[in-house]
């Protein structure tokens, strides 16, 4: 498939007025969460994505200073644009700059969301293969009263039926900019990007969201935003091992780091066989303490007969992700013969870092020849061994 081009807008032209109640001066997206400003975490949450191309912040016309003074450069980070009085009209703003490019596709995102995480983001991208607009959700836990005056209960909803819905929402961006530019003329506003694309008639899907992407609202969501970047939450490191073996059998060519190689073989196993992607999950499974990748994809289930490796790595990184963790690094080793591997590692650590949604620079991928010893040098199979180190939530 052609690779997308993927810009995201981090919208953060707005007062903060409900959280400023507490007398702080600084709009509430300059002001610091765990020693750093809210926006300039935001903004790194997405230029750490190597599947992301470019990222543009809609600002308020009095902080450009402010904005200036985050002190970004990166050639990815384009110039900010300045907002509207309303969120919707800030998004607007950031489509309108974007039209000359007219990326695939676009994520939006409020800068009050400091806290965006990788494998989420990747689930709204990946939705999109398959839906015109995709959004993180939560289901809603409380019960939900209606009223009509603040006072008195009118009714109570099925809250089975209700999401909460977050950020990034994203669209295809031809689609997302002709229904914003239609819904400017309305009179209607809208408080999301989703809500614009079910009006257009978009199909929308909701992908899991992150209870830590809440958006900074009030004066005591600092508070809960300190905890999980200020290190109040104690992290302690994990790491974890990988090994497996692949023997070949006739065919035209290697699944090897989510990367198809051409060769006079093909690894013999029940998914792709791709023992490089195996040996990875394994590390990272192992990092957690979850087990082994043949206890989540049993190899009697049929389901996973010739399934692209991808998803099992996939997979651990979401438990990873949704224990409140992060991949710190990957290290794999790929012991053969041939296939010639080197020419494909830059490849190889894009697929990887996209499955997971961490950036080539903590991936590595290496690879040996064992000097013809052995079944790896008889060239009967091949090897890979690899290492994870996950930061986690100290369990004690
Ligand atoms: N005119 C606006 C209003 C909001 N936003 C952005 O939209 C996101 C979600 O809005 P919200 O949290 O409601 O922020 P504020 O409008 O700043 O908050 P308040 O209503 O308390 O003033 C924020 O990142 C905010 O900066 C924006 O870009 N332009
Ligand atoms: C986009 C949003 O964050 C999704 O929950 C929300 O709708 C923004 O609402 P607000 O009115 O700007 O607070």
């Amino acid at each position: 498939m052609r690779p997308k081009s993927i810009a995201v807008i981090i919208v953060a032209a707005g007062k903060g007025e409900r959280a400023s109640l507490d007398g702080s001066i600084d709009p509430k997206q300059y002001r610091p969460v765990g020693g750093k400003p809210v926006l300039a975490r935001t903004v790194q949450a997405f230029l750490d994505l190597p599947f992301v191309t470019s990222v543009t912040a809609v600002i308020h016309a009095d902080h450009a200073d402010r904005y200036a003074a985050l002190g970004f450069s990166n050639e990815r980070l384009l110039a900010p644009v300045i907002g509207g009085t309303s969120r919707q009209a800030s998004v607007l703003e950031g489509l309108k700059a974007l039209a000359p490019q007219r990326p695939d596709l676009v994520l939006i995102q409020d800068a009050a969301r400091p806290f965006a995480p990788p494998q989420v983001i990747g689930d709204v991208v990946e939705a999109l293969e398959r839906f015109e607009g995709a959004l993180p959700t939560l289901r809603v836990i409380d019960t939900i009263k209606r009223s009509l005056d603040g006072r008195q209960v009118a009714a109570t909803e099925d809250r089975e039926q209700l999401f909460a819905a977050q950020t990034p929402q994203g669209f295809r961006f031809g689609q997302i900019f002709s229904a914003h530019m239609r819904a400017s003329t309305i009179r209607r506003q809208f408080t999301d990007d989703a809500e614009i694309a079910e009006w257009a008639g978009l199909r929308v899907a909701m992908v899991a969201g992150h209870v830590d992407s809440f958006k900074i609202t009030r004066p005591e969501d600092f508070a809960r935003a300190e905890r999980i970047f200020g290190g109040d939450i104690a992290m302690e490191t994990r790491v974890g091992t990988g090994f497996d073996v692949h023997p070949f059998e006739p065919g035209d060519g290697v699944w090897l780091g989510g990367v198809k190689i051409p060769h006079d073989k093909k690894l013999k196993g029940h998914s792709d066989a791709d023992v490089a992607l195996h040996a990875l999950t394994d590390a990272i499974l192992g990092a957690i303490g979850e087990g082994d990748i043949g206890v989540h994809f049993p190899p009697s289930d049929m389901q996973w007969r010739g399934m692209a490796s991808t998803v099992f790595l996939k997979h651990a990184g979401k438990l990873v992700n949704e224990a409140g963790g992060r991949i710190v690094n990957l290290d794999v080793t790929i012991v053969c013969e041939a296939p010639r591997i080197a020419v494909h590692v830059p490849a190889m650590r894009e697929v990887i870092g996209a499955a997971l949604g961490i950036a080539t620079f903590r991936i590595a991928v290496k690879a040996t020849t064992s000097e013809q010893l052995g079944f790896t040098g008889r060239e009967e199979g091949i090897v890979a061994m690899a290492s994870a180190s996950v930061e986690m939530p100290r369990g004690d």
